[in-house]
Protein backbone atom coordinates (compact mmCIF):
# COMPACT_ATOMS: atom_id res chain seq x y z
CA UNK A 1 0.00 0.00 0.00
CA UNK A 2 1.29 3.27 -1.03
CA UNK A 3 2.04 6.05 2.02
CA UNK A 4 0.72 9.48 0.65
CA UNK A 5 2.98 11.99 2.89
CA UNK A 6 0.79 14.77 2.89
CA UNK A 7 2.99 17.08 4.58
CA UNK A 8 5.35 16.93 1.57
CA UNK A 9 2.63 17.46 -0.67
CA UNK A 10 0.91 20.44 0.68
CA UNK A 11 3.89 22.39 0.54
CA UNK A 12 2.35 22.84 -3.20
CA UNK A 13 -0.46 24.67 -2.08
CA UNK A 14 -0.15 28.05 -3.35
CA UNK A 15 2.38 27.12 -6.42
CA UNK A 16 1.51 29.32 -9.22
CA UNK A 17 2.14 28.59 -13.26
CA UNK A 18 1.34 31.19 -15.97
CA UNK A 19 1.02 29.80 -19.60
CA UNK A 20 -0.36 31.46 -22.63
CA UNK A 21 -1.08 30.74 -25.96
CA UNK A 22 -2.25 32.55 -28.88
CA UNK A 23 -5.86 31.14 -30.13
CA UNK A 24 -5.38 31.16 -34.07
CA UNK A 25 -7.58 30.23 -36.75
CA UNK A 26 -6.22 26.73 -37.29
CA UNK A 27 -6.93 25.99 -33.74
CA UNK A 28 -10.34 27.21 -33.42
CA UNK A 29 -11.14 25.53 -36.96
CA UNK A 30 -9.70 22.14 -35.43
CA UNK A 31 -11.72 22.22 -32.35
CA UNK A 32 -15.08 23.09 -34.30
CA UNK A 33 -14.68 20.00 -36.87
CA UNK A 34 -13.65 17.80 -33.96
CA UNK A 35 -16.88 19.29 -32.25
CA UNK A 36 -18.77 18.63 -35.69
CA UNK A 37 -19.70 22.39 -35.60
CA UNK A 38 -20.18 23.80 -38.52
CA UNK A 39 -19.03 27.76 -37.47
CA UNK A 40 -16.44 29.65 -39.69
CA UNK A 41 -13.08 30.26 -37.46
CA UNK A 42 -12.77 34.19 -38.07
CA UNK A 43 -10.31 36.46 -36.56
CA UNK A 44 -11.60 38.92 -33.67
CA UNK A 45 -15.06 36.69 -33.37
CA UNK A 46 -15.58 34.64 -30.00
CA UNK A 47 -14.45 31.46 -29.88
CA UNK A 48 -16.01 28.19 -28.79
CA UNK A 49 -16.75 27.72 -25.03
CA UNK A 50 -14.07 25.49 -23.59
CA UNK A 51 -12.12 25.75 -26.10
CA UNK A 52 -9.60 27.52 -23.35
CA UNK A 53 -8.95 23.39 -22.06
CA UNK A 54 -6.87 22.97 -25.44
CA UNK A 55 -4.81 25.85 -25.21
CA UNK A 56 -1.23 25.89 -23.67
CA UNK A 57 -0.52 22.77 -22.35
CA UNK A 58 2.30 21.31 -20.54
CA UNK A 59 4.97 20.51 -23.16
CA UNK A 60 7.23 17.87 -22.22
CA UNK A 61 9.53 16.13 -24.44
CA UNK A 62 8.57 12.49 -24.83
CA UNK A 63 11.52 11.23 -23.19
CA UNK A 64 10.55 12.25 -20.46
CA UNK A 65 7.11 11.02 -20.48
CA UNK A 66 6.11 8.98 -17.21
CA UNK A 67 4.49 5.01 -18.50
CA UNK A 68 1.12 6.39 -18.61
CA UNK A 69 1.99 9.29 -21.34
CA UNK A 70 1.91 11.69 -18.86
CA UNK A 71 4.71 14.33 -17.98
CA UNK A 72 6.48 13.35 -15.24
CA UNK A 73 5.16 14.34 -11.40
CA UNK A 74 6.74 16.79 -9.64
CA UNK A 75 6.91 20.41 -11.47
CA UNK A 76 3.69 22.77 -11.17
CA UNK A 77 1.67 19.70 -9.61
CA UNK A 78 2.43 18.07 -6.67
CA UNK A 79 3.92 14.56 -7.08
CA UNK A 80 1.25 12.18 -6.06
CA UNK A 81 2.72 8.56 -5.94
CA UNK A 82 -0.66 6.97 -6.80
CA UNK A 83 -0.31 5.70 -9.71
CA UNK A 84 -4.39 6.88 -11.84
CA UNK A 85 -4.63 10.18 -12.45
CA UNK A 86 -8.20 11.03 -13.10
CA UNK A 87 -9.96 14.22 -13.89
CA UNK A 88 -12.58 14.33 -11.51
CA UNK A 89 -14.42 17.87 -11.80
CA UNK A 90 -14.24 22.01 -12.68
CA UNK A 91 -16.72 24.39 -11.68
CA UNK A 92 -16.33 27.18 -14.69
CA UNK A 93 -17.69 30.96 -14.15
CA UNK A 94 -17.74 33.00 -17.57
CA UNK A 95 -17.40 36.26 -17.21
CA UNK A 96 -16.39 37.68 -21.25
CA UNK A 97 -15.71 35.80 -24.32
CA UNK A 98 -12.37 34.33 -25.36
CA UNK A 99 -11.69 35.78 -28.89
CA UNK A 100 -10.28 34.27 -31.62
CA UNK A 101 -6.91 35.65 -32.69
CA UNK A 102 -6.61 36.31 -29.00
CA UNK A 103 -3.87 36.16 -26.55
CA UNK A 104 -5.12 33.24 -23.94
CA UNK A 105 -3.56 33.46 -20.60
CA UNK A 106 -3.76 31.00 -17.88
CA UNK A 107 -2.86 31.64 -14.20
CA UNK A 108 -3.01 28.60 -12.01
CA UNK A 109 -2.56 28.33 -8.49
CA UNK A 110 -2.67 24.92 -6.30
CA UNK A 111 -5.54 25.60 -3.65
CA UNK A 112 -5.54 22.16 -1.85
CA UNK A 113 -3.92 18.92 -1.54
CA UNK A 114 -6.19 16.33 0.30
CA UNK A 115 -6.16 12.61 1.34
CA UNK A 116 -9.46 10.77 1.07
CA UNK A 117 -10.90 7.01 1.20
CA UNK A 118 -12.57 6.20 -1.49
CA UNK A 119 -14.33 2.69 -2.70
CA UNK A 120 -11.58 2.05 -5.15
CA UNK A 121 -9.08 2.43 -2.50
CA UNK A 122 -6.74 5.76 -1.01
CA UNK A 123 -7.42 8.74 -3.24
CA UNK A 124 -5.43 12.10 -3.48
CA UNK A 125 -7.41 14.87 -4.43
CA UNK A 126 -5.82 18.18 -5.96
CA UNK A 127 -7.56 21.36 -6.65
CA UNK A 128 -6.24 24.33 -8.90
CA UNK A 129 -7.49 27.37 -9.48
CA UNK A 130 -7.24 28.81 -13.28
CA UNK A 131 -7.71 32.62 -14.03
CA UNK A 132 -8.35 32.87 -17.90
CA UNK A 133 -7.78 36.23 -19.66
CA UNK A 134 -8.07 37.20 -23.33
CA UNK A 135 -5.89 39.50 -24.62
CA UNK A 136 -6.05 40.16 -20.74
CA UNK A 137 -8.89 40.98 -20.25
CA UNK A 138 -10.75 38.07 -17.45
CA UNK A 139 -12.71 35.26 -19.31
CA UNK A 140 -12.91 32.43 -17.50
CA UNK A 141 -12.39 31.39 -13.53
CA UNK A 142 -12.20 27.51 -13.45
CA UNK A 143 -12.02 25.48 -9.99
CA UNK A 144 -10.60 22.18 -10.98
CA UNK A 145 -9.99 18.89 -8.73
CA UNK A 146 -7.61 16.36 -10.39
CA UNK A 147 -7.81 13.01 -8.18
CA UNK A 148 -5.30 10.33 -8.59
CA UNK A 149 -5.89 7.00 -7.20
CA UNK A 150 -3.85 3.59 -6.50
CA UNK A 151 -3.67 1.04 -9.42
CA UNK A 152 -6.03 -1.45 -9.65
CA UNK A 153 -9.41 -1.96 -11.22
CA UNK A 154 -11.86 1.00 -11.84
CA UNK A 155 -14.62 -0.07 -10.27
CA UNK A 156 -14.19 -3.13 -7.56
CA UNK A 157 -17.10 -5.48 -7.13
CA UNK A 158 -17.88 -3.89 -3.34
CA UNK A 159 -18.71 -0.89 -5.46
CA UNK A 160 -21.45 -2.18 -7.49
CA UNK A 161 -24.68 -1.60 -5.76
CA UNK A 162 -24.96 2.04 -5.97
CA UNK A 163 -22.35 2.78 -8.56
CA UNK A 164 -24.32 0.51 -10.96
CA UNK A 165 -27.52 1.83 -10.55
CA UNK A 166 -28.25 2.38 -14.40
CA UNK A 167 -28.74 6.40 -15.19
CA UNK A 168 -32.24 7.74 -15.80
CA UNK A 169 -32.82 8.94 -19.22
CA UNK A 170 -33.27 12.57 -19.31
CA UNK A 171 -35.99 14.78 -20.84
CA UNK A 172 -33.67 15.98 -23.58
CA UNK A 173 -31.33 13.43 -25.29
CA UNK A 174 -28.64 13.40 -27.75
CA UNK A 175 -26.53 10.61 -28.52
CA UNK A 176 -22.75 10.61 -28.89
CA UNK A 177 -20.52 8.24 -30.73
CA UNK A 178 -17.52 7.68 -28.67
CA UNK A 179 -15.04 6.50 -31.27
CA UNK A 180 -11.46 6.29 -30.67
CA UNK A 181 -11.04 8.73 -33.69
CA UNK A 182 -13.09 11.32 -31.97
CA UNK A 183 -10.75 10.66 -28.67
CA UNK A 184 -7.52 10.63 -30.86
CA UNK A 185 -8.54 14.33 -31.96
CA UNK A 186 -9.54 15.15 -28.58
CA UNK A 187 -6.09 14.52 -27.15
CA UNK A 188 -4.31 15.90 -30.15
CA UNK A 189 -6.34 19.05 -29.81
CA UNK A 190 -5.32 18.85 -26.10
CA UNK A 191 -1.48 17.75 -26.83
CA UNK A 192 -2.70 14.83 -23.91
CA UNK A 193 -0.58 11.88 -24.17
CA UNK A 194 -2.39 10.13 -21.57
CA UNK A 195 -2.25 6.67 -23.59
CA UNK A 196 -5.61 5.38 -21.53
CA UNK A 197 -7.48 7.33 -24.34
CA UNK A 198 -5.85 6.11 -27.69
CA UNK A 199 -3.60 3.24 -26.58
CA UNK A 200 -6.66 0.43 -25.58
CA UNK A 201 -4.18 -2.65 -24.95
CA UNK A 202 -2.44 -0.51 -22.58
CA UNK A 203 -6.05 1.19 -20.98
CA UNK A 204 -7.00 -2.95 -20.30
CA UNK A 205 -3.75 -4.69 -19.31
CA UNK A 206 -2.26 -1.82 -17.54
CA UNK A 207 -4.68 0.58 -15.91
CA UNK A 208 -7.49 -2.28 -16.23
CA UNK A 209 -9.68 -0.62 -18.07
CA UNK A 210 -12.31 -2.48 -20.58
CA UNK A 211 -11.22 -0.36 -23.09
CA UNK A 212 -10.25 3.31 -24.16
CA UNK A 213 -11.65 6.58 -21.18
CA UNK A 214 -13.58 8.90 -22.63
CA UNK A 215 -11.55 12.35 -21.05
CA UNK A 216 -13.34 14.43 -18.59
CA UNK A 217 -12.84 17.86 -20.18
CA UNK A 218 -14.13 16.06 -24.06
CA UNK A 219 -17.40 15.28 -21.95
CA UNK A 220 -17.76 18.27 -19.90
CA UNK A 221 -17.49 20.46 -23.11
CA UNK A 222 -19.73 17.70 -25.14
CA UNK A 223 -22.44 18.77 -22.03
CA UNK A 224 -21.80 22.23 -22.35
CA UNK A 225 -22.26 22.61 -25.86
CA UNK A 226 -25.54 20.48 -25.51
CA UNK A 227 -26.60 22.94 -22.05
CA UNK A 228 -25.93 26.08 -24.62
CA UNK A 229 -28.19 24.25 -27.41
CA UNK A 230 -31.20 23.60 -25.47
CA UNK A 231 -30.74 27.19 -23.73
CA UNK A 232 -29.75 29.40 -27.05
CA UNK A 233 -26.64 31.25 -24.52
CA UNK A 234 -24.29 30.10 -22.69
CA UNK A 235 -24.83 29.76 -18.80
CA UNK A 236 -23.17 32.15 -16.40
CA UNK A 237 -21.82 29.22 -14.55
CA UNK A 238 -21.57 25.46 -14.99
CA UNK A 239 -20.24 22.35 -12.27
CA UNK A 240 -19.01 19.09 -13.26
CA UNK A 241 -18.23 16.29 -11.59
CA UNK A 242 -16.85 12.75 -12.81
CA UNK A 243 -18.61 10.09 -10.75
CA UNK A 244 -18.04 6.82 -12.66
CA UNK A 245 -15.74 6.36 -16.37
CA UNK A 246 -17.02 6.29 -19.45
CA UNK A 247 -15.41 3.62 -22.50
CA UNK A 248 -15.32 3.73 -26.15
CA UNK A 249 -17.47 0.15 -25.99
CA UNK A 250 -20.47 1.60 -26.34
CA UNK A 251 -22.18 4.90 -27.24
CA UNK A 252 -23.04 7.12 -24.69
CA UNK A 253 -25.75 10.00 -24.63
CA UNK A 254 -26.05 13.83 -23.43
CA UNK A 255 -29.15 13.97 -21.09
CA UNK A 256 -30.62 16.98 -19.67
CA UNK A 257 -33.86 17.95 -16.95
CA UNK A 258 -34.48 21.20 -16.44
CA UNK A 259 -34.20 22.05 -12.52
CA UNK A 260 -34.95 25.48 -11.30
CA UNK A 261 -34.05 28.25 -12.92
CA UNK A 262 -30.96 25.97 -14.82
CA UNK A 263 -30.59 22.60 -16.46
CA UNK A 264 -28.96 19.26 -14.63
CA UNK A 265 -27.19 17.11 -17.44
CA UNK A 266 -25.27 13.97 -17.10
CA UNK A 267 -23.74 11.60 -19.32
CA UNK A 268 -24.03 7.52 -19.33
CA UNK A 269 -23.28 4.71 -21.90
CA UNK A 270 -26.53 2.57 -22.58
CA UNK A 271 -27.41 0.96 -19.04
CA UNK A 272 -24.40 2.57 -17.42
CA UNK A 273 -24.38 4.76 -14.18
CA UNK A 274 -24.16 8.21 -14.72
CA UNK A 275 -20.53 8.77 -16.06
CA UNK A 276 -20.52 12.64 -15.95
CA UNK A 277 -22.91 15.47 -13.55
CA UNK A 278 -23.26 19.06 -14.41
CA UNK A 279 -25.54 21.40 -13.31
CA UNK A 280 -25.89 24.78 -15.08
CA UNK A 281 -26.81 28.51 -14.65
CA UNK A 282 -27.76 31.29 -16.49
C1 LIG B 1 -12.61 9.34 -9.01
C2 LIG B 1 -13.29 8.02 -8.63
C3 LIG B 1 -12.36 6.84 -8.98
C4 LIG B 1 -13.57 8.02 -7.14
O1 LIG B 1 -14.42 6.94 -6.86
P1 LIG B 1 -14.45 6.22 -5.45
O2 LIG B 1 -15.59 5.28 -5.52
O3 LIG B 1 -13.11 5.66 -5.12
O4 LIG B 1 -14.72 7.43 -4.45
P2 LIG B 1 -15.99 7.69 -3.54
O5 LIG B 1 -16.10 6.59 -2.52
O6 LIG B 1 -17.17 7.96 -4.40
O7 LIG B 1 -15.62 9.06 -2.80
C5 LIG B 1 -14.52 9.12 -1.90
C6 LIG B 1 -14.24 10.58 -1.57
O8 LIG B 1 -13.73 11.24 -2.74
C7 LIG B 1 -14.59 12.32 -3.09
N1 LIG B 1 -14.76 12.30 -4.56
C8 LIG B 1 -15.09 11.23 -5.32
N2 LIG B 1 -15.20 11.58 -6.60
C9 LIG B 1 -14.94 12.92 -6.65
C10 LIG B 1 -14.91 13.84 -7.70
N3 LIG B 1 -15.17 13.48 -8.98
N4 LIG B 1 -14.59 15.12 -7.42
C11 LIG B 1 -14.32 15.51 -6.15
N5 LIG B 1 -14.35 14.64 -5.09
C12 LIG B 1 -14.65 13.38 -5.35
C13 LIG B 1 -15.92 12.03 -2.43
O9 LIG B 1 -16.66 13.21 -2.19
C14 LIG B 1 -15.48 11.36 -1.16
O10 LIG B 1 -15.01 12.39 -0.27
P3 LIG B 1 -15.46 12.41 1.29
O11 LIG B 1 -14.85 11.19 1.89
O12 LIG B 1 -14.88 13.69 1.81
O13 LIG B 1 -16.95 12.36 1.28
C15 LIG B 1 -14.65 7.87 -9.43
O14 LIG B 1 -15.52 8.89 -9.01
C16 LIG B 1 -14.47 7.94 -10.92
O15 LIG B 1 -14.00 6.99 -11.55
N6 LIG B 1 -14.87 9.09 -11.53
C17 LIG B 1 -14.75 9.27 -13.01
C18 LIG B 1 -13.48 9.97 -13.34
C19 LIG B 1 -13.31 10.05 -14.85
O16 LIG B 1 -13.73 9.18 -15.60
N7 LIG B 1 -12.64 11.12 -15.33
C20 LIG B 1 -12.47 11.34 -16.76
C21 LIG B 1 -11.42 10.47 -17.37
S1 LIG B 1 -9.76 10.74 -16.78
C22 LIG B 1 -9.19 12.07 -17.75
O17 LIG B 1 -9.90 12.57 -18.55
C23 LIG B 1 -7.80 12.52 -17.44
C24 LIG B 1 -7.04 13.40 -18.41
C25 LIG B 1 -7.88 14.40 -19.20
O18 LIG B 1 -6.30 12.62 -19.32
C26 LIG B 1 -6.08 14.19 -17.54
O19 LIG B 1 -6.43 15.08 -16.77
O20 LIG B 1 -4.91 13.87 -17.62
Amino acid sequence: MIALDLVHLRQWIGREETRAERLTTAIAARFNATFDRTETATEGEPAPDLIHLCLAPDIAPTSTLGPDGHPARGGFLPPVPLPRRMWAGSHFRFHEDIRIGHMVTRRSVVRDVTAKQGRSGPLCLVTVEHRIDSDGALAVTERQDIIYRAAGPAAPPSAAPPAAEAAPEGRYRRAIDASPTLLFRYSALTFNGHRIHYDAPYARAEEGYPGLVVHGPLQATLLLQFAEALRGKRPAQIGFRGLSPLFDTAGFTLNAQDEGDGLRLWTAAEGGPVAMEARAEW
